[in-house]
């Protein structure tokens, strides 16, 4: 499935370790941390961010990891919202 998204910024993306699910056109991507609370304090970060975006991720939990998936609900695959929040988190992850 083709992404609206310029090609270049997905790119940016995989380089940055987000794999994009052509069938959903969205991107996944695993944050690893060092226990739980740095995991939900990540989350916590995140949230205020997409609260402030209003662009949402699908994220799950379980201990130190949080796996995320985003695209744009609206549209049905990758917009530059996704873009970037997927940078934000990135920068929030590296803390
Ligand atoms: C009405 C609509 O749900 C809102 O404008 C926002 C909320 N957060 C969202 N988050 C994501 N990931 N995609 C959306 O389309 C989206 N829409």
């Amino acid at each position: 499935m083709s992404t609206p998204i310029p090609r270049e910024d997905l790119q940016t993306l995989q380089d940055a370790g987000w794999a994009h699910d052509q069938t959903r056109d969205a991107v996944n991507k695993s944050f690893q941390f060092a226990n739980f609370v740095e995991a939900f304090a990540f989350m916590t970060k995140t949230a205020i961010w997409a609260e402030k975006l209003n662009h949402h991720p699908e994220w799950s939990n379980v201990y130190k990891t949080v796996d995320v998936t985003l695209t744009t609900h609206d549209i049905n695959g990758l917009s530059h919202l996704d873009v970037k929040l997927a940078q934000k988190m990135d920068a929030l992850a590296k803390g």
